[in-house]
C-alpha cells in the first residue's frame, strides 16, 4: 500500500493541488450541493488526522500528546482528533484559547472532558512543554486562514514553532500562506501534514519536504472529483488515510 521507499516524491508529482478559493468553494459545494453536515465531514476528518497520527508517532513510543485548537473547523477537526486519539490509548491535553459559542464546538468540547481529555488553559514555556508531550497537534488554522496571525493566537503559534517535538498539521501548517507556504523565515516547520479532501497548494512547498504526507477525509463524492479534476490516489481498502509522501 505505502508507496516505495526511496522515491521521495512517491504519487505527488501527479496531484492536482487547490487554490484557497477552490478549498473554500469545494467545501461549501459539500455542505449545499451534496447535503452533508458540517458534523458529518467533520468527524471523518478529525477520524483521518488521529489515524495519521498514530501510524506516525504511535502511541507505544508517544504515549503524551497535545493538540491545539483553533476558532474554526480546523480546531474543530482538532477536538475530534482528541477523542480518537483517547480511545487509541493516548493521553490527551488540548489548549483551545479562543472558543467559538457554537453548539457543534461546545459539544466536541463536552465529549472530549467525558473522555477524559484534560484542557491546558495555560501553554508551559516550551521546554516544559517538550518534557511532557512527546506530539502535537497543530489544528490552530485551516484552508480560510489569511496571514499574519492576529495577536491574540500569537502565543498558541509560537509554541508550535519553538517546540523541539514533531507537529502533525491538520490540513495547513498554520501560520503559512495557503497558496504560497511558509512566507516568513520563523514559521511552522511539521513533521507530519494530513491534507484533508485534497491537498493545496502550499504541500507543495520545500519547506515541507521532509515531512510526512497523508491525505485524509475520504468522503468527496465523484461529482466533486469530477468538476475539480482532481487526481487522488486511491485510499487502500477501508483505510481513512492514504500516504502521498514519504
Ligand atoms: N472540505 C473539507 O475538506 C473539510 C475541512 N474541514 C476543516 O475545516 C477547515 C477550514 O475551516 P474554516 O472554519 O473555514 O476556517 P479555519 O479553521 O481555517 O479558520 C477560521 C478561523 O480562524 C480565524 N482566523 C483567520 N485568519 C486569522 C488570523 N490571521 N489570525 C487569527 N485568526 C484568524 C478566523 O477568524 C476564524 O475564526 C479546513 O482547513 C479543514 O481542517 C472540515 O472539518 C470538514 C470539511
Ligand atoms: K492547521
Amino acid at each position: 500500500t505505502n508507496m516505495a521507499a526511496g522515491s521521495r516524491k512517491c504519487s505527488t508529482t501527479r496531484l492536482r493541488y487547490l487554490t484557497q478559493k477552490e478549498a473554500i468553494a469545494l467545501d461549501e459545494e459539500l455542505f449545499n450541493e451534496y447535503k452533508f453536515s458540517v458534523d458529518q465531514l467533520m468527524e471523518l476528518a478529525g477520524l483521518s488526522v488521529a489515524t495519521a497520527v498514530s501510524r506516525t508517532f504511535p502511541v507505544s513510543t508517544h504515549p503524551s500528546a497535545l493538540i491545539i485548537c483553533g476558532p474554526g473547523n480546523n480546531g474543530g477537526d482538532g477536538l475530534v482528533a482528541a477523542r480518537h486519539m483517547s480511545l487509541f490509548g493516548y493521553n490527551v491535553s488540548i489548549h483551545y484559547p479562543k472558543r467559538t459559542p457554537k453548539p457543534l464546538f461546545e459539544n466536541l468540547l463536552a465529549q472530549c472532558v467525558a473522555f477524559g481529555v484534560d484542557i491546558v488553559e495555560n501553554l508551559p514555556p516550551p521546554q516544559q512543554l517538550c518534557d511532557h508531550y512527546q506530539v502535537l497537534v497543530d489544528a490552530l488554522f485551516g484552508f480560510s486562514f489569511k496571514p499574519p496571525v492576529r495577536e491574540e493566537l500569537k502565543p498558541a503559534m509560537t509554541a508550535m514553532i519553538e517546540a523541539t517535538i514533531p507537529v502533525c498539521s491538520v490540513d495547513i501548517p498554520s501560520g503559512w500562506h495557503v497558496e504560497k507556504g511558509p512566507g516568513i523565515a520563523k514559521a511552522l516547520r511539521p513533521a507530519l501534514l494530513i491534507s484533508l479532501s485534497a491537498p493545496k497548494m502550499c504541500a507543495q512547498s520545500e519547506f515541507i519536504l521532509d515531512a510526512k504526507h497523508y491525505l485524509g477525509g475520504r468522503f468527496l463524492p465523484p461529482g466533486i472529483l469530477h468538476k475539480y479534476f482532481l487526481r487522488l490516489p486511491p485510499y487502500p481498502c477501508e483505510d481513512q488515510v492514504v500516504l502521498l509522501s514519504c
